[in-house]
């Protein structure tokens, strides 16, 4: 396995597009094994950090390197052990499950066995059946069976369960727990928190652009105590009441004057 590996690894990396700064001073490293999580509002530039990422946007400054190399320069070797969800994919009309995933397996060498990845994430009924008339769930379970099929040394995931069920949720954590041991690196970009709680191992926390915080879980704990002082603290807290307790506040939306 690659477990000591650096798969990631992003040095005072800034995204400008035109006059928008949507990335300041952004620098982490990822390791073969571990999930990190990118957190923050929308529009804190969580999904601007992964397209550098994905070698997807070229970085106004500051160095992106994956698998130690520049991933905008070497897309294609890159994405030879990169699996992307992707979010809103559009693919011909009538393309049935079976032979998008026949499609997605014949760009890789060694691509994983999409029958067995069908079974698993409980979509081998449907494997005759036309890509467009999947519900909502079942075509978000879709796009990770397809990011596996690389057998990626690193995943990425935007939204993973957007509009899944408790169950089929829980199962896909399972499984990503189970991708994880196995020594693929996972970055998650995930507004749920709870599941950012089940599975990060480190956290990157982004506010308009900037990096606030980048560390464990237990880091991101004591450094919330110490932003707030102890006030409105308690130590059971989960991730989502810290993460309320410091997020920059919002306008509030009231029904006043609208009713
Ligand atoms: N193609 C673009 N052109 C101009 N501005 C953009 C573009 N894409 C994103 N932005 C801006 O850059 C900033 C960061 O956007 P980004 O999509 O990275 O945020 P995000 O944290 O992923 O948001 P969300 O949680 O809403 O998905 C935002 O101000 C956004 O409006």
């Amino acid at each position: 396995m690659h477990m000591d590996k650096t798969l990631v690894e992003i040095d005072r990396l800034r995204l400008d597009y035109g006059s928008v700064c949507a990335v300041k001073d952004v620098s982490f490293r990822m390791k073969a094994g571990e999930i990190l999580a990118v957190i923050g509002p929308n529009g804190s530039g969580k999904t601007s950090t992964v397209e550098c990422v994905e070698g997807l946007r070229r970085p106004t400054s500051g160095s992106v390197q994956v698998f130690g190399v520049n991933p905008l320069k070497n897309r294609s070797q890159v994405y030879r052990e990169m699996g992307i969800q992707l979010q809103e994919a559009e693919y011909p009309d009538k393309i049935k499950v079976k032979e998008l995933c026949g499609l997605f397996s014949s760009f890789y060498e060694n691509p994983a066995d999409w029958h067995l990845l069908l079974q698993q994430l409980g979509l081998g009924e449907k494997a005759g059946r036309a890509v467009k008339k999947l519900s909502g769930g079942e075509k978000q379970r879709l796009s990770v069976l397809l990011a596996l099929l690389p057998r990626p040394r690193l995943l990425i995931l935007d939204e993973l369960t957007t509009g899944l069920d408790p169950e089929i949720r829980h199962g896909l954590w399972e499984s990503l727990r189970r991708i994880k041991e196995a020594g693929t690196g996972i970055l998650l970009v995930s507004h749920y928190l709870d599941e950012v709680e089940a599975l990060a191992d480190r956290l990157l926390y982004l506010v308009n652009g900037q990096q606030e915080f980048m560390g464990t879980q237990e880091e991101f704990r004591a450094y919330v105590k110490r932003k707030t002082q102890g006030e409105g603290w308690r130590e059971d807290m989960s991730l989502e009441k810290m993460y309320l307790l410091i997020s920059p506040k919002t306008n509030v939306v009231t029904m006043e004057g609208i009713l």
